[in-house]
């Protein structure tokens, strides 16, 4: 892992413990516990997202970056969601599959799908998209995620990537229609996957100031929080890796202002 700050956090109940507070300060002094401590294999009838410990957070921050990392579901819970995920989701074709980056068209290296509340409209890489109605297991995540986070989604954008050849460029995620106070909540599932975030300034031959880049690995389970203002002054991207031929599904969880219903 790249230099930045990592702290150890943790939510209760639905509640992120703030900076200063004494929760927070408890939780610091906590080692960050292994997978297998910290989520638990659970028994058949226990829900998605029903914990029964508090979720160990890990902070990650550098200038302008603020995000919250955790494992929130179990390898169990996370293999089940995978597999219900692959029976539900029904990804975009044809021209909606495409994107247009300088006026250019091109076709997408992954399968994307977008689902939220009735009649939400959504552009994203100059292509509005309408957002299909929740699917029972999209319903139980996000609600996995609210009451992990505190926070609410009316939209989620599906990137499928069938194997490490599959990947998203580097880009920012400040589109207008968003919630400006509400973080993106990036839940994984399958194949673990590099994330490289990039500051603004830093990027390319010409850039103007030497700022690391922040790589974290998103494993299966997993809750990004990727909190205010990290997407004005950070891109990230997923990038190619040869070696994985496991597909994966990432999940984005949003807060669309506005919706044209
Ligand atoms: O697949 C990922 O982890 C990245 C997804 C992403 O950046 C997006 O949906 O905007
Ligand atoms: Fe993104």
């Amino acid at each position: 892992m790249e230099k930045f700050k990592v702290e150890v956090g943790l939510l209760q109940g639905s509640r992120l413990c703030t900076k200063n507070s004494p929760e927070r300060r408890e939780w610091k002094m906590m080692k960050l516990l292994n997978d297998d401590e910290a989520i638990q294999e659970e028994d058949g009838d226990t829900k998605v997202g029903e914990f029964s410990h508090p979720v160990p957070w890990q902070k990650i921050e550098a200038e302008g970056l603020d995000c919250d990392y955790a494992l929130i579901f179990s390898k169990k819970e996370a293999d089940e969601l995978f597999k219900h995920l692959e029976e539900e989701v029904v990804y975009s074709t044809g021209e909606e599959a495409k994107v247009q980056v300088y006026g250019k068209v091109y076709n997408i290296p992954r399968k994307q799908a977008t689902y939220g509340d009735t009649g939400l409209m959504y552009t994203y890489s100059g292509v509005a998209r309408l957002a299909c109605p929740w699917t029972p297991t999209l319903e139980n995540i996000r609600d996995a995620v609210t009451k992990a986070t505190g926070q609410t989604f009316n939209f989620v954008l599906i990137n499928r990537y069938k194997d490490g050849l599959d990947h998203m460029g580097e880009h920012r995620d400040d589109e207008k229609e968003l919630d400006p106070s509400c973080p993106i909540a990036s839940v994984s599932l399958g194949a673990a996957r590099d994330f490289v975030f990039r500051h603004r300034d830093a990027r390319g031959r010409n850039s103007s100031r030497q700022i690391e880049p922040v790589k974290l690995e998103l494993s299966h389970g997993s809750l990004l929080l990727m909190n205010p203002p990290t997407n004005h002054f950070w891109y990230h991207s997923l990038p190619v890796r040869r070696k994985i031929l496991q597909p994966r599904i990432n999940l984005t969880f949003r807060r669309i202002l506005n919706s044209k219903k």
